[in-house]
């Protein structure tokens, strides 16, 4: 591409390096691998920029790049890739423990959990991981006899866990710590570790890793993991209304034609996934499947820089292929050998959940038609630089046997960053 010299003096482009690789997902993006310098020609906002790679110009994600020259320390913002102040921040105020403790179907299964194993409960030694106002704590001290509950929690919140826990006179049983369940001192290993870790799309906060590393230095040998076990299940999906209001909209607004906008709608709407979706069962175009599964005895924090899954659904009614639409479901294993399961499931055939479901839009939507198949396989990449943070890529292909299908559509990549 020239690029012709131009009249004016514009703001020089800014050169940066590439701290991972991209692989875009659409004409507009520009991939690239770690090390690659790019100019960097327009910060068009705080997530993509407009820049240049070798004479070729494209979106990239902001977050991938560090100003060339600058050294890892030099950078302020690379000091904190946990986000830590943020992120704990966050849960030093009630707004997001309001919603946790108001999400019925989520605490109403941790209380379940401890009430049917009420009696192999009796002086046991558990760790909170994670406690946020202690509800989890009191539940086992109300509901069971455990002989230590540490209800650890890194966030200013704990000081009110502490009021709560005497408030409810649950003080003898219930010791709180602050302070990061993985550098804290416990006087003793803990017979179980029970925490609600769970993120949009079940990883994203990565606070998993926290609950890796205290399993594996508080967790005593032939000690419970609750949840046991972590499942991302995903679906091929109707989402009309959505596409209707991110995409259709352009097309004829007060009687004018915004389609030009369009690919600026694809790209602003459609590239990053969309947390606050509640699926309609009636949407989904096939049954789902489970692409990721982790068992939370023998996950290691390495595994999770990576998870891969395949999928194959087989379409069983025609209808419009918008997107994915991901959740998960945790199992609770039976302290009591031959003992019932417990199961938290946020899909759409339980009870909604704070954490509704994930809707992932393709970039244009597909007739689909009854037995055709969709396969293909899903890459959760977590962010090199922002540790809290990770890349989904869903990679599919359709095969239909229907006369008028053309073609089978060719190998479709999509990258989510969230
Ligand atoms: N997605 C979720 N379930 N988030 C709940 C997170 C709760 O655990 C707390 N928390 C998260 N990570 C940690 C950690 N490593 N150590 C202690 N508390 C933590 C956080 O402050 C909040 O109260």
């Amino acid at each position: 591409m020239q690029t012709e010299k131009v009249e004016e003096e514009e703001d020089a482009p800014e050169e940066y390096v590439a701290l991972c690789d991209f692989t875009a997902s659409g004409s507009e993006q520009l991939s690239f691998i770690t090390g690659d310098k790019l100019l960097v020609h327009n910060k068009s906002s705080a997530d993509w920029w407009w820049a240049e790679l070798q004479g070729v110009i494209g979106y990239v994600p902001a977050s991938y790049l560090r100003l060339d020259g600058a050294e890892e320390g030099d950078d302020t913002s690379l000091e904190d890739p946990w986000q830590d102040d943020e992120y704990f921040g966050s849960y030093g105020t009630l707004r997001l423990h309001l919603e946790m403790l108001s999400d019925r179907s989520r605490t109403e299964t941790y209380r379940q959990v401890i009430v049917s194993n009420s009696a192999s409960l009796r002086d046991k030694v558990v760790m909170d991981l994670g406690c946020g106002t202690g509800i989890i704590s009191m539940f086992c001290a109300q509901l069971a006899k455990p002989s230590m509950v540490y209800a650890v929690e890194a966030s200013s919140m704990v000081e009110h866990t502490r009021q709560l826990v005497k408030q409810n006179g649950c003080e003898e049983v219930v010791t709180v710590l602050q302070g990061r369940a993985e550098e804290l001192e416990l006087p003793e290993q803990v017979d179980i570790l029970v925490s609600e870790w769970m993120g949009n799309c079940l990883l994203f906060e990565f606070m998993v890793e926290s609950v890796l590393l205290a399993r594996d230095r508080w967790l005593r040998d032939g000690g419970v993991m609750w949840p046991s076990s972590a499942a991302l299940a995903l679906v091929p999906c109707q989402a009309d209304n959505y596409y209707t209001e991110k995409m259709a909209f352009w097309e004829r607004p007060y009687g004018l034609d915004f389609t030009p906008l369009q690919p600026l709608a694809q790209q602003e709407f459609f590239t990053k996934p969309k947390f606050s979706h509640l699926i309609d069962p009636e949407d989904c175009l096939s049954a789902p499947c489970d692409v990721i599964c982790l068992n939370m005895y023998t996950v290691q924090v390495r595994d999770l820089e990576e998870m891969k899954g395949e999928f194959q659904f087989c379409v069983e009614k025609p209808g419009i292929f918008h997107g994915f639409t991901a959740w998960f479901t945790v199992q609770f294993e039976s302290l009591e050998m031959g003992g019932a399961t417990v199961e938290l499931n946020t899909g759409p055939n339980s009870d909604p959940t704070h954490w509704k479901q994930t809707l992932f839009m393709l970039d244009r939507p597909i007739q689909v038609y009854t037995g055709d198949s969709i396969h293909g396989n899903i890459v959760l990449r977590r962010n090199p630089v922002w540790r809290r943070h990770m890349t989904v890529m869903l990679h599919w292909n359709i095969n239909s046997n229907t006369d008028d299908c053309q073609a089978n559509i060719s190998l479709n990549i999509h990258i989510h960053k969230c």
